[in-house]
C-alpha cells in the first residue's frame, strides 16, 4: 500500500446491532465522494442496495466483490454514467465535495470532467499519441502552452520517456499496456479530482498490469481514485481503503484494506477473500 500524506482517515463501521436493516453504515474521516442510501435499478432488479459510504480523498479504494454484485454499477453512479442506460433508476444521494451529483443544475458532462474514467479495455481514439491526450484539454479551450500539458500528463502517466519520438503516430500502434497509460494520461490531462477505474488492468499481461498498479499508487499523490477490480492481491497491493460488495449490490464491509483483508467483521467477507465463494 503506498505510504503517501494524505489525511488520516478514521473509518468507522457500525453493524447492524443499532440498525434494523445488516449493511454497514460507514463514514470516514474526510470523504470526497460521499453516497447515502443509494439504490440502483435497471428495471425491476435492484443492482445497489441502499449503499452508504464516503471515499476519502487522495487514497486509492479498492472495489471488490463476486461478479454481478453491483461495483461497476456503483462506480458510474459516481459520474452519472448509468443516465446512459434507460431503464436505470437511482433513488438517494450521491455527492462529490459535498455537492449532489444528481442535482438539478448540474451537467453531467461538466461533471466528467471533474471525475474521469479508465475503462477495463484500453479505448484510445484513432488519432495520434499527441491528440489523443490534447483531446480534452482542446474541447475545454485550455490550448495555451498545449505541448506542455501533454508532456506533463504523458509523464504524470508513466509513458513520456516510451512514446516521446513517436507522438504524432497512431495512438493504435501502441501495447495494450501502453495504450492503457495513454487512456490515463487522456483522464488527468484535463485534471481531474477523481479518477474512476474499471478494472483497468485485467486486459494486460502481468508486466503491463504491474506497471500499471505501480501507476496507480502514484496517481493516489494527486487524485482521488476508485478501482473496480476481481483481483484480491490487486486490491491488497495498491489500495488503502476497501469496499466488499456482495450478491444482491449490498455493501458488506468497508475499512482499511489491512483489516479487510487480515481480519474483515463479517463471516461472509472473509469466505469471499479466503475463496470460498465468487
Ligand atoms: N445496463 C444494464 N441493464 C440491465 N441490467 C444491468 C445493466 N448493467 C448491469 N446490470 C445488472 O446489474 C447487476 C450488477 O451489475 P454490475 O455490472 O454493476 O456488477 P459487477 O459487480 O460490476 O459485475 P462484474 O464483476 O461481472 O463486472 C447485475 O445483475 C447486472 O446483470
Amino acid at each position: 500500500m503506498s505510504e503517501h500524506d494524505s489525511p488520516t482517515i478514521a473509518t468507522t463501521v457500525q453493524t447492524s446491532e443499532t440498525e434494523s436493516t445488516d449493511r454497514p453504515t460507514v463514514t470516514t474521516g474526510h470523504p470526497v465522494i460521499e453516497s447515502r442510501d443509494l439504490s440502483v435499478y435497471y428495471g425491476d432488479e435492484q443492482a445497489l442496495q441502499s449503499v452508504s459510504l464516503g471515499i476519502p480523498n487522495q487514497q486509492v479504494t479498492a472495489i471488490i466483490g463476486p461478479s454481478g454484485c453491483g461495483k461497476s454499477t456503483f462506480l458510474r453512479s459516481i459520474n452519472r454514467m448509468n443516465d446512459l442506460v434507460d431503464t436505470a433508476t437511482i433513488d438517494g444521494e450521491l455527492s462529490l465535495e459535498g455537492t449532489n451529483v444528481y442535482g438539478d443544475d448540474v451537467d453531467p458532462v461538466a461533471l466528467r470532467r471533474k471525475i474521469g474514467m479508465v475503462f477495463q479495455h484500453p479505448n484510445p481514439f484513432p488519432k495520434s499519441i499527441y491528440d489523443n491526450v490534447a483531446y480534452g484539454l482542446r474541447i475545454q479551450d485550455e490550448t495555451e502552452n498545449l505541448d506542455e500539458k501533454v508532456e506533463t500528463a504523458l509523464k504524470r502517466a508513466a509513458l513520456f520517456e516510451e512514446v516521446e519520438d513517436q507522438l504524432d503516430e497512431s495512438a493504435l500502434d501502441l501495447s495494450g499496456g501502453q495504450q492503457q497509460r495513454l487512456c490515463i494520461a487522456r483522464a488527468i490531462a484535463v485534471d481531474p479530482e477523481v479518477l474512476l477505474m474499471d478494472e483497468p488492468a485485467s486486459a494486460l499481461d502481468p508486466i503491463a498490469t504491474s506497471k500499471i498498479e505501480d501507476l496507480i499508487e502514484e496517481l493516489a499523490e494527486e487524485y482521488t481514485v476508485v478501482i473496480v477490480t476481481h483481483n484480491m492481491q490487486q486490491a491488497a497491493r495498491i489500495s488503502d481503503t476497501t469496499a466488499v460488495f456482495l450478491t444482491g449490490g449490498e455493501l458488506v464491509e468497508y475499512d482499511d484494506t489491512e483489516k479487510i483483508f487480515e481480519n474483515p467483521e463479517h463471516q461472509r467477507v472473509e469466505d469471499y477473500i479466503t475463496g470460498k465463494f465468487g
